[in-house]
């Protein structure tokens, strides 16, 4: 179901962040990147569709209804949100965990369907062999893995990722980005992640949404935005957009007064 997020004001307390953000028609099925330095209003941003920050100003519309009027369970049903800072010290099992996550939205009482779907969900993210460990003993990675899991497995209109690949290697940055767009091409949510890793958001997202000092600069495709002029003032270095010979879109980026950046082979 289509997103549209329109004036949207936000902070918290008297401090405002977001300052008139609009981002309009994101289809259903569509993977947006959510770009943008440190402390530009991402997370604040993704807090304020949550239902977790009260906007100032501003609507939120799914399917053209506005959510910001839906109490807090059913907004959750609608919309899904992995924070930055996750994490679980609970003498769950990931399976147990990502139960807990899919029940929280309906009632408690567990059926052969809600299995199936926990199942189903960590398969699809490559996390079936982690079904029977504790959360507390994840690696970084595999918990952020697991976080994801909790995400998607309710199967919302709008999934929020605040940086879902930070703490993963190569591998499972494509992997689990790869899990998440397969996921998508079947049940077709909107969603949104916060990337800051430009290659990453190049490879993976249809639309590039640029936010800084809590406004958006730049909205639409990723060889466009990632050519503009802003990308360089935003995040104060010179980049290079080339096509690499699989034709992928690559940045490369150095700092100004540094000239090219990597060891010297000798
Ligand atoms: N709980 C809070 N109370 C007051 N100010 C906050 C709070 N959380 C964040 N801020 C401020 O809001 C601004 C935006 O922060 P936000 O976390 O949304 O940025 P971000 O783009 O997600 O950053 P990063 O890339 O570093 O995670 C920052 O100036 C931050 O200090």
């Amino acid at each position: 179901m289509t997103l549209t997020i329109a004036n949207l004001s936000a902070g918290y307390g008297r401090t405002n962040v977001l300052q008139d953000v609009t981002v309009s028609n994101i289809p259903p099925g569509a993977f947006v990147g959510l770009i943008g330095p440190n402390a530009a209003g991402k997370s604040t941003l993704f807090k304020t569709i949550a239902g977790l920050i009260t906007p100032t100003k501003g609507t939120l519309t799914i399917a053209g209804e506005d959510v910001t009027q839906l109490g807090r369970k059913d907004r959750a049903k609608r919309v899904a949100y992995m924070p930055q800072a996750y994490g679980c010290n609970a003498l769950l099992s990931v399976f147990e965990s990502v139960l807990l996550a899919l029940k929280q939205t309906t009632g408690w009482r567990v059926n052969n369907d809600n299995l199936d779907r926990v199942s189903d969900t960590l398969h699809a993210l490559g996390l079936s062999h982690l079904a029977n460990r504790g959360v507390a003993d994840l690696s970084g990675g595999q918990a952020q893995m697991v976080a994801v899991a909790q995400t998607i497995v309710r199967a919302p209109d709008v999934i929020l990722l605040d940086e879902p690949t930070s703490a993963l290697d190569l591998h499972h940055q494509l992997s689990i980005l790869t899990s998440v767009r397969n996921e998508m091409d079947r049940k077709k949510p909107v969603v949104m992640a916060a990337l800051h890793d430009l290659n990453l958001a190049a490879k993976f997202c249809d639309r590039l949404v640029l936010l800084r000092d809590g406004a958006i600069l730049a909205d639409g495709k990723p060889e466009h935005i990632l050519a503009l002029p802003q990308i360089e003032e935003t995040y104060r270095v010179l980049t290079d957009l080339e096509r690499t010979q699989r034709n992928v879109l690559y940045v490369d980026a150095r700092l100004a007064h540094q000239g090219t950046a990597g060891p010297t082979h000798h």
